[in-house]
């Protein structure tokens, strides 16, 4: 452990911790006329340093959202983010010191849920974040890549000019509105950073038109490949109100000009896309990783705002070492949860909670991986009946 103390920082100390954060990630400082505009990405209220003498030396930060649980309620949810420490001070329980302050706090002004996504899978579980929802990458081999006759068709897809990322893009993100668990609000600074180009790309935006209006968008980039190198088309965003505005999104896609392959990361693992194309085979599913680490901060609070299936109702054991008020036997049937004091049939760590939370990994597959201690091996099926949501969660927010 080292000798440091935490606190909030205050404006003039956010570029600081901006730096500190892209140092740890390899990159280099912030240039003033990005920081100018950057100054969106941080509520100054919520930003955390740690510091060895005036030396600030690791910070986190969070945004205020909300999350899409199943049943469709949304809880108050901090987005985690921007979290680095000094090269030369790692691994002293710098991180420990921030998280643990900073999810106590959190949880003391209300947020029942926090999520963040991890540069690395073995970082976050310690603090009780468990990978909650996962995204598949797809490669469709756009030469190959009509659609089929059955595939939705109707509306209209438009460009739109940069100004629509920070107006027109919300606008139909806010109408569109929670399509699945996992999703969750986005805030202004996260549209300002969809707007900025990556290196060697433009930033394209086009929406979707429907029947009742604009019902969808994509934010797209080429990368032109040299002699014998592919041209690639990178999905950045991508948000359907409907089925038909997806085909016509990714109509539109797969029609760009002098592109070879499209690309769409982290999508939900159940999106069609590959079942519209005439050629199944020239849409590859190359990649499933974790998208949302989800911690649950308030337990009580977040497993009575979700529904649940129909099944006999279960008492489940909650372990919480880090936030100890969670620790208790919830009872949890199709009418709801509240804690109890009734002996518990399965126990589990709010990590694995967290998995199984948003429907997407049944209480009976974490047992099989010793991640639920089965008292009664009859409440299991009848878990499993209970978080069942029969929708893959899915947020499409990255930050
Ligand atoms: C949401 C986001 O912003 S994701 C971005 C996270 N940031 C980065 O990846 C930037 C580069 N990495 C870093 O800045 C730091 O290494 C951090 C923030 C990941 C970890 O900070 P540290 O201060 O070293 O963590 P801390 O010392 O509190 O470690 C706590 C425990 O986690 C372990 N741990 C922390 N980071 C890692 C890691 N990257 N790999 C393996 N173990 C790790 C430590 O070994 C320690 O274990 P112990 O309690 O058994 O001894």
């Amino acid at each position: 452990m080292t000798a440091h103390r935490l606190r909030l920082l205050d404006q003039s100390e956010l570029r600081a911790a901006q730096d500190l954060f892209l140092a740890a990630l390899h990159r280099p400082p912030i240039s003033d006329a990005d920081w100018t505009a950057a100054t969106t990405y941080y509520d100054n209220s919520r930003t955390l340093g740690a510091f060895e003498g005036d030396r600030l030396i690791g910070t986190a930060t969070s945004w205020a959202s909300r999350l899409a649980v199943p049943g469709g309620a949304t809880v108050p949810h901090a987005a985690i983010s921007r979290v680095g420490v000094r090269a030369d001070r790692t691994r002293r329980g710098v991180l420990s010191a921030l998280l643990r302050s900073q999810l106590t706090q959190l949880r003391e002004q209300g947020s029942v849920a926090a999520t963040l996504r991890a540069t690395e899978a073995v970082i976050y579980g310690r603090f009780g974040f468990g990978v909650a929802s996962r995204g598949r990458t797809l490669v469709v081999d756009r030469r190959r890549s009509a659609m089929h006759g059955h595939a939705p068709a109707g509306g209209e897809v438009r460009l739109v000019d940069t100004d629509a990322f920070t107006s027109v893009l919300p606008t139909v993100f806010e109408a569109v509105g929670p399509q699945r668990p996992g999703w969750i609000q986005r805030w202004s600074g996260w549209w300002y950073r969809l707007g900025r180009p990556e290196p060697g790309e433009t930033k394209v935006a086009a929406v979707h038109t429907g029947p009742h209006g604009d019902d969808g968008f994509v934010v797209y980039g080429v990368r032109r490949g040299g002699h014998g190198e592919k041209s690639v088309l990178t999905v950045r965003d991508l948000v359907a109100g409907s089925p038909q505005a997806l085909a016509g999104l990714w109509r539109f896609l797969l029609r760009v000009d002098l592109v070879d392959e499209v690309v769409a990361e982290l999508r939900p693992l159940d999106e069609p896309v590959d079942l519209m194309l005439a050629d199944r085979r020239a849409g590859e599913v190359r990649a499933v990783h974790d998208e949302t680490w989800l911690r649950l901060l308030h337990v009580p609070d977040a497993l009575a705002a979700r529904t649940y299936g129909e099944a006999n109702p279960v008492v489940v054991e909650v372990a919480d070492a880090l936030l100890p008020a969670n620790h208790g036997h919830y009872r949890i049937g199709p009418d709801g949860a509240e804690p109890t004091d009734e002996p518990a049939q399965l126990a589990l760590d709010v990590t694995a909670l967290a998995a199984a939370y948003l429907g997407d990994v049944a209480p009976s597959t974490l047992a099989a991986a010793g991640l639920v201690q089965v008292a009664d091996p009859a409440a299991l099926p009848n878990a499993d009946r209970l978080f069942a949501t029969g929708q893959v969660p899915w947020s499409g927010t990255y930050f």
